[in-house]
């Protein structure tokens, strides 16, 4: 469905614009794509189950189930026992399933998706890589890999909101969420993957930010988290940060 009819049947909006055929404001409005970044067990799950409520909103969290089981094996526990071995396997499979969600046909006017094929290469990959655990020849196939797809595909991010939190949090929210994957997960880990984030979405001197960024602290608890979101709703909704 065009972006035109999208933007008629869900608003009923017959502008000037869609008489001659293309896009109004409107319309642009109606094709937002948000990314939520952040840390393992930030809250970016939490996050997306609190806006799945609001209508005209498609949500979709990480595929995580299929990480955890592709044709019966599981590499992403695998790559958390040998991740020089396994690493490879993972993000290779990380980056597909993530590239099938961005192109995915939107169901809503706005969508709201966790995580991004830019993380998937600029936190983790880059994480194993500079960590010593992914080998010279896996790092560079799974770059010729990421920049064939992000040249020649069209991969819209409309803003980025960025829960920001610290790496200490984070290891307590692991410790309670308890996946069994994720149970060797040493405080150092997070503590580089948020070193990471800071560099690209913070400071912006690691790699291309693909879209503005809306930054929110998370690590208040949840009733504060959701104060925050309410704060910020109209920012995120309208796709902006300002
Ligand atoms: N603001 C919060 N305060 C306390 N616990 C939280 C908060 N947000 C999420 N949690 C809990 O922390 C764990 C990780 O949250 P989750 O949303 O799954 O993180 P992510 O999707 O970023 O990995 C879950 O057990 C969740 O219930
Ligand atoms: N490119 C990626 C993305 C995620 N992971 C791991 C990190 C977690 O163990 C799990 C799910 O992440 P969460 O949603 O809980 O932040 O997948 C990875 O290794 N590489």
């Amino acid at each position: 469905m065009s972006c035109y009819k999208l933007c008629e049947l869900q608003c009923c909006v017959r502008t000037t614009e869609h008489i001659n055929n293309i896009a109004c404001s409107y319309c642009y409005i109606l094709n937002c794509q948000i990314c939520i970044e952040g840390n393992i067990a930030s809250g970016k799950t939490t996050c997306l189950e609190y806006f799945s409520k609001t209508s005209n909103i498609e949500v979709l969290t990480e595929p995580v189930s299929k990480w955890r089981n592709v044709r019966g094996h599981n590499p992403l526990g695998l790559m958390y026992q040998d991740p020089t071995r396994w690493g490879i396997t993972l993000q290779t499979y990380i980056q597909l399933t993530m590239l099938d969600q961005h192109l995915s046909t939107i169901s809503a006017p706005m969508r709201m998706m966790e995580r991004s094929i830019y993380s998937a290469k600029y936190i983790f990959v880059e994480n194993l890589y500079r960590s010593g655990k992914m080998p010279d020849v896996d790092f560079a196939v799974l770059s010729e890999w990421f920049e064939w797809i992000t040249q020649n595909i069209a991969i819209p991010v409309d803003l980025i909101v960025y829960l920001q939190s610290s790496p200490q949090t984070c290891h307590e929210r692991l410790k309670e969420r308890c996946r069994e994957e994720e149970k060797i997960i040493p405080l150092e880990y997070l503590e580089a993957i948020h070193q990471l984030y800071e560099d690209w979405l913070i400071k912006k001197t690691s790699f291309n930010v693909p879209a503005p960024v809306l930054v929110i602290s998370a690590d208040d608890d949840l009733q504060k988290m959701i104060l925050q979101y309410e704060e910020n709703r109209e920012k995120i909704l309208s796709g902006t940060n300002v």
